[in-house]
């Protein structure tokens, strides 16, 4: 069922705080001088890099622009350094959350919503009160002649909401029959399958040629709704747990937290920890990071000390004594109000689901949970990791070798240049002989053809000089026709 809903219900994706940060620098006067240490910075950009934030040496204290301090990295040992200089005017780079978030607000983002807890808990009405609509439509009542489904079943409620501009297609998975039956234990089955159909399904668009339209269905984060019976964990809640920790983040919930005292919820809570911990179930925390600020360490500790979230759901607006139009319950001896405080968790869930962390558990899904799943799956098929493609290397070593593979490549390119030039040279020598070998024999002909003129010549001067006639033939026969014609 996919539902269209353009409405404001409390989604509040903030703007990357950095962005503020980027913008008052933008207005900071900037002292960009032709040799001034930025330009320094800018030349080295190559074989060094900026620190983050730019204005703090590596030892903590402030650096000085005109001195750089060159810290060796962990990674490449002694090869490379980072350098850390102040910068002394707004280059940009520090818009670049800006970008990012542009991106994604163009994009829009999707979530998708796992809700499982016994019939009647409240699961739909927390969904509606969640996200400020009525995602699900008011329930018909079942008549007791109407056959109730054998096992678990799942269904998927799609809604396309839109809050200051920033777009978000929800998802929501529901498990109606779930803890339902005389015998639930095989209720996790259906829903662990659809869990792994999602990662699975997921996979195969990655695997496609074409990968420009990955649509992804994988549970982001699953609230499992316990029964407020101020006892403990039961062993269906157990069960469920244990077998979906590794594949969803999981995110317990009491529900109907106002039928009971707030020293019952306190008490029933701590319970439900020791259970969690005995058993190893691994639920979804609020991270802290080593850098971040005390008000955001503040706000997840206190996000995290609420879990599991003792909420109360409700989508109409009922009039406290003192006037005030509210979301919440209206009881004879007073409002229970959803959005306060002080009456329930929900607003800390709100916080922890939508406001705060909502990346967070598209990011665990995906690095964590989807990443352990897939190495599983892809083993399990026989596709093997080549470990020798991660394998440490030893940058001097690798130098070395680099080195050794270059030398052999040059005296490689030196033989075969080597053989190219004797190659030419010899070609170069037979044509010289060759016509050197035709030159003689021209020589030596016309050597002959003069030594004969020459021996002709001398027997005609021979002839000459002993008064011969040069052509006796011719005069004998001259004489004699004279002779003739005398006589
Ligand atoms: N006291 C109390 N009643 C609640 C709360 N949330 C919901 N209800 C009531 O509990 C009843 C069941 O609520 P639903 O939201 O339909 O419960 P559900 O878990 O979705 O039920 P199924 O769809 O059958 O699984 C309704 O009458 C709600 O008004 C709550 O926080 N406190």
């Amino acid at each position: 069922m996919e539902r269209r809903s353009s409405f404001h219900w409390g989604l509040l994706l903030p703007k990357p705080k950095l962005e503020k940060k980027a913008k008052q620098r933008q207005h900071r006067p900037t002292s960009f001088l032709p040799d001034s240490p930025v330009q320094v910075n800018l030349k080295m950009a190559d074989s060094y890099t900026s620190s983050r934030n730019g204005d703090v040496s590596p030892n903590g204290g402030p650096t000085n622009a005109s001195s750089p301090s060159l810290v060796p990295t962990t990674q490449t040992g002694a090869l490379s350094s980072v350098i850390r200089k102040k910068l002394m005017g707004y280059v940009g780079f520090a818009n670049l959350p800006n970008q990012v978030h542009r991106k994604s607000v163009r994009k829009g983002f999707q979530f998708t919503a796992m809700v499982v807890g016994e019939s009647g808990l409240g699961k739909s009405t927390l969904i509606n009160t969640l996200f400020n609509t009525s995602l699900y439509p008011p329930k018909e009542p079942i008549s007791p002649a109407a056959e109730r489904s054998k096992t678990v079943a799942i269904e998927s409620i799609g809604a396309d909401i839109e809050e200051n501009g920033v777009r978000l297609h929800l998802t929501v998975v529901d498990t109606p029959g779930f803890g339902d039956f005389v015998n639930n234990d095989d209720s996790w089955k259906p829903i662990v399958e659809n869990i792994e159909s999602r990662f699975d399904s997921y996979l195969e668009q990655e695997n496609r040629v074409n990968r420009m339209k990955i649509v992804d269905n994988r549970v982001h984060a699953c609230l499992y709704f316990i029964q407020p019976t101020g006892h403990s964990l039961k062993q269906l809640d157990i069960e469920f747990m244990r077998r979906l920790h590794t594949k969803v983040n999981l995110i317990p919930i009491i529900a109907k937290s106002d039928t009971m005292t707030d020293e019952e919820v306190m008490e029933f809570k701590q319970r439900i920890l020791a259970d969690i911990e005995h058993h190893n179930i691994h639920i979804f925390q609020a991270p802290t990071y080593d850098n971040e600020d005390e008000e955001t360490i503040a706000e997840a500790e206190e996000i995290a000390s609420k879990i599991p979230f003792a909420v109360v759901g409700s989508d109409t607006v009922v009039v406290t004594p003192d006037g005030r139009q509210v979301r919440g319950r209206a009881y004879p001896w007073g409002v229970v109000e959803v959005d306060n405080e002080e009456h329930c968790d929900f607003v800390k869930l709100r916080q922890m689901l939508v406001r705060t962390y909502m990346e967070e558990l598209r990011e665990y899904t995906n690095d964590y949970l989807y990443e352990n799943w897939r190495t599983e799956k892809l083993l399990s098929m026989g596709v093997a990791q080549d470990s020798s493609v991660f394998k440490e290397i030893n940058p001097a070593a690798r130098l070395q070798e680099e080195r050794v593979l270059h030398e052999a490549k040059l005296a490689k390119m030196e033989a075969e240049m080597k053989m190219v030039f004797q190659q030419k040279v010899q070609e170069k020598e037979a044509k010289l002989k060759q016509s050197e070998e035709e030159l003689y024999a021209r020589h030596k002909e016309m050597k002959d053809a003069l030594e004969k003129q020459r021996l002709d010549l001398e027997d005609k001067k021979r002839k000459i000089e002993s008064g011969r006639p040069l052509t006796p033939e011719k005069s004998s026969t001259t004489r004699k026709k004279g002779f003739l014609r005398n006589t």
